[in-house]
């Protein structure tokens, strides 16, 4: 798949270019925001990532007058102002007197950060961060994102969520709610930014595999958005976390007096889409442009979501979407670790446990990705046994199955279990998307491992305690055979021989990030299954052979901005062969990776000016 997919992208050497594009990257700048300014001289090569470090910076004009400005979170250095600026903004004197760069200050965090041994405090600490400076938070998200990552976003992201009550202090984000209907296409205009690009909105009815948060979910908009910036290299201001607070049906959140959100029972039926309806349109009147991600939905009003939207509006569903996308390129690496070629993909056996919205989006975009190299719709489903609570995905079951999950039910077996599914059909990959820790237990690995050479075992549940089994045991009961990647991240694992196994973190932070800013920059109307497929198979060339033999099937995390330049470039493309680029000029078409490089926000100290003294 990859060679035939290779040979339909864009007419051109890329690596060829890629170098041209470091060269021209270099004679641009950017204002920290996206905006590119041409400057005459080219910058010095910094050894950094092209793309990532700039010299110069446009100045950014600012509303905001003195001592305002050290509370206003996007603009606010701390000690980092220097002389200069403190008398022109007119904070002099406000602050102590020794200037500090972004590296010190950083430096000084770090210190604290690395002291606290709790996770959720460090959660707190970087979300205080974010709110008193969001240059310096994404400049320690950037420059430490495999450290940071696991306390930004899963697994401590899920505690916040539980937690987020009783650790609220500053508003971040949007609520909207049953008593905001017929108000709020007026109300978006409340939100302090007119820029918002991306939107990641969710109705808290299932936060990681916790069940029902209710608006205690802001917590994932805001996390998924923090890496939207870091990862993604979308500027700040230009993102907004939503919550859709329709209540909760979580009976101790409703009994819970400090609880944030609307105490009653769940809107369902019509009034609920109507609601939804009316939070799309409202933003869509303000931003026409604006990418929205549906997260965490459950799974009875998730593809509805996704289906009403999807065809004439720019959203994706990243439960369903990005999981799938992201599944499929670890398991294209994981069939090159086992030494098979990727086109073997359709004929393998693979077992899904859990047939919700990660469960069946992953096993749509196999089936696409088995008919792209060449299968029949028949054939492809084949390969497929998934898994709900009442076993087997059986035709005996038809009539209470959705449409999706209908595709892939069996004529035979109807109904059996997890573990006999794995003794009789001796699957080459087993998947866990069930939300149900341990389910993978010790009985089913071994059998796994007792029928094939190199199991694929991916328990991709969140939070960690949902993970359906552990990297150790998965790597023990396989006598380290195994090809494993989870959806929170595990520790390397040491066996006494000196062996050394290299869990991978299979989670759709890989994807959503790239596929966003590709498909912003191009100003494309919709996402089209297409540019997933394509994000996967740019995420899945970008680890290498060395990598991939020694069982890594995902880049380091530290990696991922390069992953997500990657992943934006080919979407674009895509985008333009689809006809669905309505942004891009002439030059930009030209050279697009240098293009998108630009693009990227890169957290650094821009000069700031009052606005009435520049025309920005
Ligand atoms: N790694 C990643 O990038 C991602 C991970 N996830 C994780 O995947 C998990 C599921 O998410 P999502 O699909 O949206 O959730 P859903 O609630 O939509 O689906 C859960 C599915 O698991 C099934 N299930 C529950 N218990 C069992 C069991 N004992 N045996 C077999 N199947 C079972 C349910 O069956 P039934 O319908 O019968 O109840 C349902 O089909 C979550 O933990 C989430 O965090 C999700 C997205 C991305
Ligand atoms: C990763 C993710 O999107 C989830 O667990 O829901
Ligand atoms: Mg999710």
């Amino acid at each position: 798949m990859i060679s035939s997919l290779a040979s339909r992208s864009l007419s051109r050497n890329k690596v060829a270019a890629r170098t041209a594009t470091f060269a021209k990257s270099l004679s641009t700048s950017s204002d920290n925001t996206g905006k590119t300014t041409k400057r005459s001289e080219p910058l010095v090569e910094t050894g950094e990532w092209a793309g990532c470090r700039r010299d110069f910076m446009a100045p950014i004009g600012i509303s905001v007058r003195g001592a305002d400005i050290l509370n206003e979170p996007l603009y606010n250095k701390g000690t980092a102002f220097k002389t200069g600026e403190r008398d022109r903004l007119r904070f002099r004197g406000l602050l102590p007197s020794r200037i500090m760069n972004i590296n010190l200050q950083k430096e000084r965090f770090l210190l604290a950060f690395r002291a606290e041994e709790s996770n959720i405090k460090k959660n707190v600490m970087l979300e205080d961060l974010h709110d008193r400076n969001e240059t310096l938070y994404h400049r320690v998200l950037v420059d430490h994102i495999e450290e940071v990552a696991p306390i930004v976003y899963t697994p401590t992201v899920g505690q916040a969520c539980q937690e987020f009550a009783a650790r609220f202090r500053r508003p971040r984000g949007m609520y909207f709610s049953e008593d905001d209907r017929g108000q709020m296409a007026a109300m978006v205009y409340n939100w302090p930014h007119k820029d918002v690009h991306v939107i990641v909105v969710t109705d808290g009815s299932r936060i990681l595999g916790l069940g029902d948060l209710g608006a205690n979910g802001m917590g994932i908009p805001i996390g998924k958005l923090a890496l939207y910036c870091a990862a993604g290299g979308i500027a700040p201001h230009r993102v907004l976390p939503v919550v859709l607070d329709v209540g909760t049906d979580n009976e101790e959140l409703l009994q819970d007096k400090f609880y944030l959100g609307v105490q009653k029972n769940r809107l369902r039926g019509e009034e609920y889409f109507y609601l939804v309806e009316e939070f799309m349109n409202a933003v869509r009147y303000r931003w026409p442009n604006v990418l929205v991600q549906f997260e965490d939905f459950s799974s009875d009003v998730a593809q509805t979501l996704l289906d009403t939207y999807r065809n004439n509006q720019l959203v994706f569903n990243d439960d369903i979407q990005g999981t799938g996308a992201t599944a499929l390129a670890g398991l294209l690496c994981a069939l090159r670790a086992t030494g098979s070629s990727v086109e073997a993909l359709g004929d393998q056996r693979i077992v899904i446990a859990g047939a919700g919205s990660a469960g069946i989006g992953i096993a749509q975009t196999l089936l696409q990705a088995m008919m792209e190299q060449g299968r029949t719709e028949e054939e492809a489903k084949k390969a497929f046994f998934i898994v709900d609570q009442d076993g087997l995905l059986g035709t005996d079951r038809m009539e209470s199955l959705t449409p999706e999950q209908q595709t892939f039910a069996r004529s035979e077996d109807g109904g059996m279990a997890l573990g006999e599914i794995v003794q009789k059909h001796k699957p080459t990959m087993l998947l866990g998307v069930t939300a149900v820790g341990g389910l993978f237990t010790e009985e089913i690995i071994r059998a796994m491992a007792a029928n094939v050479e190199r199991p694929i075992v991916f328990p991709l549940s969140n939070p960690t305690t949902r993970a359906e089994c552990t990297a150790e045991q998965a790597y023990e009961w396989t006598e380290g055979r195994c090809i494993f990647a989870s959806g929170s991240p595990f520790d390397p694992v040491h066996f006494d021989d000196g062996r050394v196994m290299y869990p991978s973190q299979c989670n759709n932070m890989y994807v959503f990030p790239g596929l966003g800013l590709g498909a912003t920059v191009s100003g494309a109307k919709t996402v089209t299954d297409r540019m997933l497929y394509i994000a996967a198979e740019a995420l899945a060339k970008f680890v290498p052979d060395e990598d991939v033999a020694q069982g890594k099937v995902f880049p380091p995390i530290n990696r991922i901005r390069e992953v997500s330049h990657r992943i934006a470039v080919a979407v674009v493309e895509e985008a333009i062969r689809d006809g669905q680029a309505t942004k891009l000029t002439e030059d930009e078409l030209e050279d697009i990776d240098s293009f998108v490089a630009r693009k990227m926000y890169y957290p650094e100290y821009v000069p700031l000016v009052e606005k009435r003294t520049i025309t920005i």
